[in-house]
């Protein structure tokens, strides 16, 4: 395989490395992945996360041990193994799909350009991404946005991230409010680190301050990602996105949700059939992170941990996709039918 490079994925001589987000912002460490096994906890711990990025890691993991004589019985098992490591972005089962589509016509040998086209598939599909929702912003925007959708999650730069940077880029003096994104501050880690990196003006705020801001008028649109988008619109993405969505439209706040047509998912009707993750009660008890493991509750308390909650399409003022800004009389339409 050739070698890549992206900013939180590498593939260097027969290698392939990921940048680990767990430790991130303080420590910035490649760890080397060689297996199966090694990809799925890389996975299930988000040291490398972000719906994209993780159907790309999957995907050029299959491409590697392919170029490395791995037969194709154990290619197709692998996949499947990679497909559920985590349950809700679609992109994982997408990106599987189209490897397992290639290992079906043409065999091993066809997998790692296969991973190689979905790498720069998604450097491309963030670009357009970026193009079309940059002329959505207007100057002086105060962007409000959660988790991390930018170049740690994507090949590219990033999907609402990716907005926010071109929007910055053509000089529209913009400022970006980040929710810091609990339990696993993906924000306050990820994004802060990306917006700094980027140059962009940005305050870094708690998730429950977000309410206070609109009301205030301080947010003049709302961006974030998503993991699956349902054909009538819904979508799931990070936990916290839905009181978001509910309150930018009590305020009258434009919310916009950005994603690759890797992400939306043409088997699922609507976001009830979207699985939801739940994850480990010790995530909502404390922190788990290079700053150390903190419980702060009793350290029995009962906790729910969903991963993602979905936002209904009746909350949402536009859909950017790379097939163009997508409104809600489109999408009722069935635009998301014929991506
Ligand atoms: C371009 S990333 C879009 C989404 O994947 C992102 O908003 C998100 O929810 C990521 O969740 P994570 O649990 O950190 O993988």
């Amino acid at each position: 395989m050739h070698d890549l490079q992206a900013t939180s994925i590498k593939y260097q001589s027969n290698t392939l490395y990921v940048l680990d987000q767990h430790q991130l912002p303080h420590i910035e460490s490649w760890l080397p992945c060689e297996s199966v096994d090694a990809m799925v906890a890389m996975i299930q711990k988000l040291q490398i996360r972000g719906a994209p990025l993780i159907g790309i890691g999957a995907s050029l993991l299959l491409g590697h041990l392919a170029a490395n004589g791995t037969s194709a019985a154990k290619l197709q098992s692998s996949a499947e193994v990679l497909r559920a490591a985590r349950p809700t972005a679609v992109n994982l089962m997408n990106n599987m799909d189209s490897m397992l589509a290639a290992l079906h016509s043409s065999g091993p040998a066809a997998l790692p350009a296969e991973a190689e086209r979905l790498f720069h598939e998604d450097i491309a599909l963030c670009d357009t991404l970026a193009t079309l929702g940059a002329e959505l912003i207007t100057a002086n925007a105060n962007i409000l946005t959660h988790c991390n959708t930018g170049s740690l999650a994507t090949a590219g730069v990033g999907t609402a991230i990716g907005v926010i940077n071109a929007a910055h880029q053509q000089g529209k003096n913009i400022h970006v409010y980040i929710d810091e994104t609990r339990p696993l501050l993906q924000g306050g880690r990820l994004t802060a680190w990306e917006m700094k990196q980027l140059g962009v003006a940005h305050t870094l705020i708690c998730d429950n301050m977000a309410a206070l801001l609109m009301r205030d008028g301080k947010v003049d649109c709302i961006l974030v990602g998503a993991d699956r988008i349902a054909v009538n619109g819904d979508f799931a993405n990070k936990v916290g996105t839905y009181s978001l969505a509910v309150n930018a439209h009590h305020h009258n706040v434009p919310f916009y949700v950005v994603a690759p047509y890797t992400t939306v998912d043409v088997e699922c009707l609507n976001g009830e059939q979207i699985p939801i993750e739940e994850r480990a009660a010790a995530e909502v008890r404390g922190v788990s992170s290079s700053f150390g493991d903190v419980c702060w509750s009793p350290t029995d308390t009962p906790v729910f941990n969903p991963a993602f909650d979905v936002t209904p399409a009746a909350l949402v003022t536009g859909w950017i996709l790379d097939k163009g800004v997508f409104n809600q009389e489109q999408i009722n339409k069935g635009a998301l039918k014929t991506l």
